[in-house]
């Protein structure tokens, strides 16, 4: 396999730096550059916590960082605001890019796929890097066929900046694809506390917990008479999503336009 020249955004973060050890660790893959608001001019090894092999400049400004560096591929890991501005300049620039960062709105996707589109560029939005998260959303997909009285409740680390989650997002919306909008629950029911029955995407309820301790976990429950099915994802830690962000940088280098949703790259 050719080399991959990867810019990283957010080496510092929890993500980015399990990022950099698997970046490290893939003799196909090097790191040219990474973005990071704070250390502007600095070395990547010389970060806190990061590989000390790492001889690629740091760069506060984004723009000029993909206009002054040779790169196959940008890695935003940052936040769900910074995500949504990398991903358009870097499709401006013609740069291939893959986004972790979740917070995407249908609008943003239908305007950053038409950019992706416009410019001839390969981009891949995923909400969750983990091959057993994708598995468990491709299984709701089924089941919501049979059973489809569905709450999903996702679970994560109190640090976590949007809710709910890009993958209960993505959950919700795959389960749209094969299921007939359905209100849930008594028709006549009222919350006597405002949100007790969670967010609502086209009748599926939707319910965040956010807790010290957590990582990244997901249950989609469906309902029937006298019977209960559970599907359920949970990450232990954050390497469990770098497998996934691997093949999304191997893949992005083959498509043109933008792919939201790693199941659709998974052979
Ligand atoms: N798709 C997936 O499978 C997964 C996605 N995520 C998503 O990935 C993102 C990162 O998660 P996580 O690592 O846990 O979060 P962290 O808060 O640990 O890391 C985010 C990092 O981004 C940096 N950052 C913020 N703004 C900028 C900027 N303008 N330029 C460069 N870097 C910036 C932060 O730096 P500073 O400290 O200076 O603010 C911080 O180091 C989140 O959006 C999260 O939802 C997380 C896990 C899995
Ligand atoms: O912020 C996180 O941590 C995670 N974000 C993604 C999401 O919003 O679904 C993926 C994973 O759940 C971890």
């Amino acid at each position: 396999m050719n080399n991959i020249k990867i810019i990283l955004a957010g080496p510092r973060g929890k993500m980015g730096q399990e990022a950099l050890k698997m970046i490290d660790q893939t003799p196909h893959f090097e790191l040219v550059a990474a973005i990071d608001s704070k250390n502007d001019g600095m070395q990547v090894k010389d970060l806190a916590g990061c590989p000390s092999s790492m001889n690629a400049p740091v760069y506060d400004d984004a723009e000029n960082c993909i206009q002054s560096v040779e790169a196959d591929v940008l890695i935003d890991l940052t936040r769900p605001d910074i995500g949504k501005k990398h991903l358009e300049m870097a499709l401006n620039h013609g740069l291939r890019t893959v986004i972790g960062t979740t917070g995407f709105s249908s609008e943003d996707l239908e305007r950053l796929t038409e950019l992706a589109h416009e410019k001839k560029t390969g981009a891949i939005i995923a909400p969750n890097f983990a091959i057993g998260a994708i598995l468990m959303m491709k299984f709701s997909q089924m089941a919501a066929k049979y059973l489809p009285d569905i709450e999903i409740i996702e679970k994560h680390h109190d640090q976590k900046l949007d809710a709910p989650s890009g993958t209960a997002l993505k959950t919700a919306q795959l389960i749209t694809e094969v299921r007939q909008e359905k209100t849930q629950g008594h028709p006549d029911e009222k919350e006597d506390l405002q949100g007790a029955r969670g967010a609502e995407l086209e009748g599926i309820r939707i319910h965040s917990v956010r807790l010290p301790g957590l990582v990244a976990h997901q249950e989609v429950l469906f309902g029937g008479e006298g019977q209960l099915l559970t599907i359920r994802h949970d990450s232990m830690n954050r390497t469990s999503f770098m497998p996934g962000v691997k093949l999304a940088a191997e893949s992005v280098m083959k498509i043109e336009g933008l792919v939201y949703g790693l199941e659709n790259i998974m052979e």
